[in-house]
């Protein structure tokens, strides 16, 4: 493949911003990608996976490059990925056969693996012999997945109506609105997205709404909705009919979601912003279904969000297991005597996920309730993102 300067250049410029103003890896590139519109479709997959490569590989490349410079470490990364580097006087510095040999020399696990030994430490305490394996896992590239919009058309009209437009996708078992993308492209530009015939979803991430059991004339809440990903796919689950009550503490999301859910053709749609213990209380035994999608350490979307391992630290986990247990003490309330709700998180973290409901189910809040299943998704078996999903009743 042939390099141009300034698509390196337009990496550099999303690297500084990501590591050295903090700001978040997709925010960061789409606006990179909007800077230039003279950057074609092939200059702009170059810039977009360049730079959630470097970000997912930092650590190592850092490790192995000479010194902290931008073009040193696109270099490095660029020989690390089996390529040759033009004779350009910016990567005079580079030797390749020095770089292989540190490479090759390396025995840190969390140095291969790319990510901070507290990381490492943990994930061995958590997930014991399975960690090794689930990180390998979680720093390959994902894969896009589509989930179909069922109010709309069906999965085999969309698979059509995509494939006239170049675009290829596959099924999988299991997984009964998605569709998987042969080859990873943009489809946000594409017609059947604009007319919301589907939205892009995780294939773990549909496994969430499925597990709730909703059927059409219920009330859903969803307390977590962020922008509302998984209350559209509720929504379509229930054909449209009844109420998905869409809450978050953060209105912007909200406000996301109401435009998708425009999109979406979803009119059971409500969004409703958390002021406080009151919104809750307000809505007491008033659900037939609750949805509890807690924030979570992201560690089981690191394939998706590289920058993740970079910006967590065992204090922010701490502060999120918190946050996701004062959730489950409060929001269950909302919950009708007889109904069901489901607790998630896109965690692979035992303590975010089965410690948590145990804690919940042990405690005044939850003796009413009951754990029906919980499903414990990693990445090594699934081939798709981390997730943890259970499924209690009241009684
Ligand atoms: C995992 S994300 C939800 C993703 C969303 N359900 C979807 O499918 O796109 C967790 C959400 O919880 C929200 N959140 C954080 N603290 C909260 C709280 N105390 N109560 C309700 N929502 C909260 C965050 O703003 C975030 O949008």
């Amino acid at each position: 493949m042939k390099l141009h300067n300034n698509t390196i250049r337009g990496v550099h410029t999303a690297l500084e911003a990501i590591f050295e103003e903090g700001q978040y890896a997709d925010k960061v590139i789409e606006r990179t990608l909007k800077s230039n519109p003279k950057w074609g479709a092939r200059d702009r997959s170059f810039i977009a996976e360049t730079t959630y490569e470097m970000v997912r590989w930092w650590r190592l490349i850092n490790y192995l490059s000479p010194s902290k410079g931008y073009w040193d470490l696109f270099g490095t990364y660029w020989l690390m990925q089996g390529n040759e580097l033009p004779p350009w006087e910016e990567f005079e510095k580079l030797n390749p056969a020095k770089i292989k040999e540190k490479y090759e020399s390396l025995s840190n696990p969390a140095l291969l693996e790319s990510i901070p030994d507290w990381l490492q430490d943990l994930g061995k305490e958590e997930l014991g012999e399975k960690w090794d394996a689930e990180i390998h896992a979680l720093n390959e590239e994902a894969e896009v997945v589509l989930r179909v919009n069922t109010l709309k058309i069906s999965r085999e009209k969309l698979r059509n109506r995509l494939a006239e437009d170049g675009i290829d996708t596959y099924m999988i078992k299991g997984y009964p609105d998605a569709l998987i993308l042969e080859k990873r492209q943009n489809v946000f530009r594409n017609s059947a997205f604009k007319e919301g015939l589907f939205e892009v979803q995780d294939a773990s991430s549909q496994l969430v709404a499925d597990a709730l059991a909703v059927e059409p004339g219920m009330r859903v809440v969803d307390a977590c909705a962020g922008a509302g990903g998984k209350s559209l796919h509720l929504a379509a689950l229930m054909e449209n009919k009844g109420k998905v009550i869409s809450m978050d503490v953060e209105e912007w999301k909200l406000q996301q979601a109401k435009l998708r859910a425009r999109r979406n053709g979803v009119t059971i749609f409500e969004p409703k912003l958390i002021e406080g213990t009151k919104t809750i209380k307000r809505l007491k035994e008033s659900a037939d279904r609750l949805l509890l999608d807690v924030p979570c350490s992201g560690l089981g979307v690191l394939r998706r969000n590289p920058d993740t391992k970079w910006k967590l630290s065992p204090e922010s986990i701490e502060k999120v297991r918190q946050t996701q247990q004062e959730i489950l003490q409060t929001y269950p309330s909302m919950l009708k005597s007889g109904g069901q709700m489901v607790y998630a998180t896109c965690s692979i973290l035992p303590s975010e996920n089965e410690e948590q409901v145990k804690q919940f189910l042990q405690s005044e809040a939850g003796k009413d309730f009951e754990l029906i299943e919980d499903k414990k998704v990693l990445a090594q078996e699934s081939g798709f993102d981390g997730f943890y999903i259970a499924r209690l009743q009241r009684k």
